[in-house]
């Protein structure tokens, strides 16, 4: 590539740029720079990498590229100041690292993002497609298989991947648009097919200054990624699906509402079960009746966004609402581990926020005769804003609350079991998570459902600045084993 092609972009003048300098890579890290490499010095949320654009010219950088105030040091190699930094690394890595699979869409919301990706890919495979979805719980398709990440992973990273996905046959891609990534750029070079909506609760007050700033984030989505006429799949049963809505329309996007109150796919009725629910919805004219395999209320509103999108870029309806009837959970979302020997359920779920923890508390009341338990904590290094409305949530919703550490990461995880326990006083602390776990299995009776939330489908454990295994639902299983005669 050469760096006039920049012009081409649309992301640079012309009288910026070095005519003819050639380049093979390019990267945001220095540690990472190779021979002929273009670094891109980004001011980011811990350093400055225009301080290291000295050691990635040593390292071999042709040029810099950086925002308009970066304070550069002596360096020799041309310097390209941009207004968008961030926008120049992502187009530039798809430029390098094409091609990318025929269609690929992305998901934003604050909950169900992972569950959607999983499942649209689930339904473009059983329709014949060749796919794979890319999100927290990291990548899955016939041909890579890679277990967690970042939710959007950087860009670099990411068009090499969907340049490998393409190489080895995949056609259809279902990735998740984090808010952190959308913000940041990461998704600024893919080649979008459509875009989908779930909702918009309390998260990452931390990165965020204000929710406005958090929306503003997601609607990227919809207002500057996604182009004209293109399908945007928004859950219509959400209190921001409205602005979700609004700002698709002002981009002239073609606006696909589901849910109750759907357009584009209405939700009819909803019949719960313990392990499934049986849905009607009216689609194109045509009403179909879904058994999904799933418990839990919010699962069929990410079904339904999902069929959205898969509907939306060339799947058959009828298709569509058949592969619902095999749909697996993600993992460590709302997932059945196990039932103790007296029958009662355990489940291990992702809810570290509150509307989360909120709705999966909510959808297992349906099934449940007995008592409701949860054993939570909350992350350390994180919004601690939400820990006080986690347990005010744990102590509306559950009959028995154990309050116990998540990843307490740098943070004393006294300090964070105590501002939740200020709003869920009849809670029990147990720090120790495995013994917490243990604790709520052995307590359950006939007819209760348990929660583990907040880690779901995790490996490990970060206290004090060390990670150790630890895996919810081996300690499940565990515990459930030693109640057995
Ligand atoms: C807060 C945040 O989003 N940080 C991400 C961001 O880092 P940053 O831009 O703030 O970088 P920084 O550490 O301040 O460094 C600034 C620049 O100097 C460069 N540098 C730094 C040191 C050096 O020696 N040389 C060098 O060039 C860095 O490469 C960087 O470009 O960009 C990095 C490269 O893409 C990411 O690895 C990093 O993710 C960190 C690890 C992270 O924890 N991110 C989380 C919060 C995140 O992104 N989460 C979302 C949402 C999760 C969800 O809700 O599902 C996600 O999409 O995963
Ligand atoms: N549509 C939904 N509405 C509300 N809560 C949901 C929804 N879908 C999932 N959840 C809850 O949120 C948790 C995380 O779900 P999922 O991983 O699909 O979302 P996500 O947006 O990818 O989250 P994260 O940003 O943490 O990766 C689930 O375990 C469940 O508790
Ligand atoms: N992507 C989220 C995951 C949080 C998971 C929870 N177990 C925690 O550690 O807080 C974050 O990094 O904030
Ligand atoms: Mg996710």
């Amino acid at each position: 590539m050469r760096l006039q092609d920049l012009e081409e972009l649309a992301i640079a003048n012309a009288y910026q740029l070095p005519r003819g300098l050639e380049f093979c890579g390019v990267t945001a890290d220095s540690r990472n720079v190779a021979k002929g490499d273009v670094f891109v010095a980004l001011a980011g949320s811990k350093t400055d990498g225009a301080r290291y654009a000295a050691d990635a010219e040593t390292a071999g950088a042709v040029a810099v590229l950086c925002g308009e105030n970066a304070e550069m040091g002596t360096i020799t190699i041309p310097i390209v100041r941009l207004r968008d930094p961030r926008r120049a690394l992502a187009l530039m890595a798809a430029r390098l690292h094409a091609p990318q699979p025929d269609t690929v869409v992305a998901v934003t919301g604050t909950a169900g993002k992972t569950s959607v990706a999983s499942f649209t890919r689930q339904v473009y495979a059983h329709a014949g497609m060749d796919a794979a979805s890319i999100g927290t719980t990291g990548v899955a398709s016939p041909s890579i298989t890679i277990e967690g990440s970042l939710t959007t992973p950087d860009p670099v990273v990411l068009h090499q991947l969907l340049r490998d996905l393409a190489s080895a046959g995949t056609t259809h891609v279902a990735m998740e648009a984090s808010s952190h990534g959308l913000d940041q750029r990461r998704l600024d070079g893919v080649k979008l097919a459509a875009g989908a909506f779930t909702n918009l609760g309390r998260d990452h007050m931390d990165y965020h200054p204000t929710v406005d700033d958090y929306l503003a984030a997601k609607l990227r989505l919809f207002d500057t990624l996604l182009g004209k006429g293109q399908p945007a799949v928004i859950f219509a049963d959400d209190t921001f699906s409205a602005a979700a809505e609004a700002a698709s329309r002002e981009a002239g996007l073609d606006v696909r509402t589901v849910g109750r109150k759907g357009a584009f796919i209405a939700l009819k009725r909803v019949e719960h079960e313990r392990h499934r629910q049986i849905a009607e919805v009216a689609c194109g004219g045509e009403t179909y009746r879904v058994e999904l395999p799933l418990a839990g209320d919010f699962q069929i509103a990410n079904a339904l966004v999902s069929a959205g999108l898969a509907i939306s870029t060339g799947v058959e309806a009828e298709t569509a609402f058949a592969a619902l009837e095999h749909l697996k959970g993600a993992p460590g979302r709302l997932d059945l581990v196990g039932q103790t020997p007296n029958g009662a359920l355990v489940y291990v779920d992702y809810a570290h926020k509150p509307d989360a923890l909120e709705q999966v508390l909510l959808s297992v009341r349906p099934f449940t005769t007995g008592k409701v338990s949860v054993v939570f904590g909350a992350g350390g290094d994180r919004d601690p804003g939400k820990r006080p409305i986690m347990g005010e949530v744990a102590a509306r919703l559950a009959d028995r609350v154990i309050v116990t550490d998540d990843n307490p990461r740098s943070e004393d995880p006294e300090c964070i079991r105590a501002a939740i326990m200020k709003t869920v006083p009849g809670a029990a602390e147990i720090g120790d998570r495995r013994e917490a776990i243990r604790e709520a299995v052995c307590r359950l009776e006939r007819g209760d459902t348990l929660i583990i939330a907040g880690k779901g489908h995790e490996t490990g454990q970060t206290a004090h600045g060390v990670t150790r295994h630890f895996s919810d639902h081996e300690e499940a299983r565990a515990a459930i084993e030693e109640l057995r005669p």
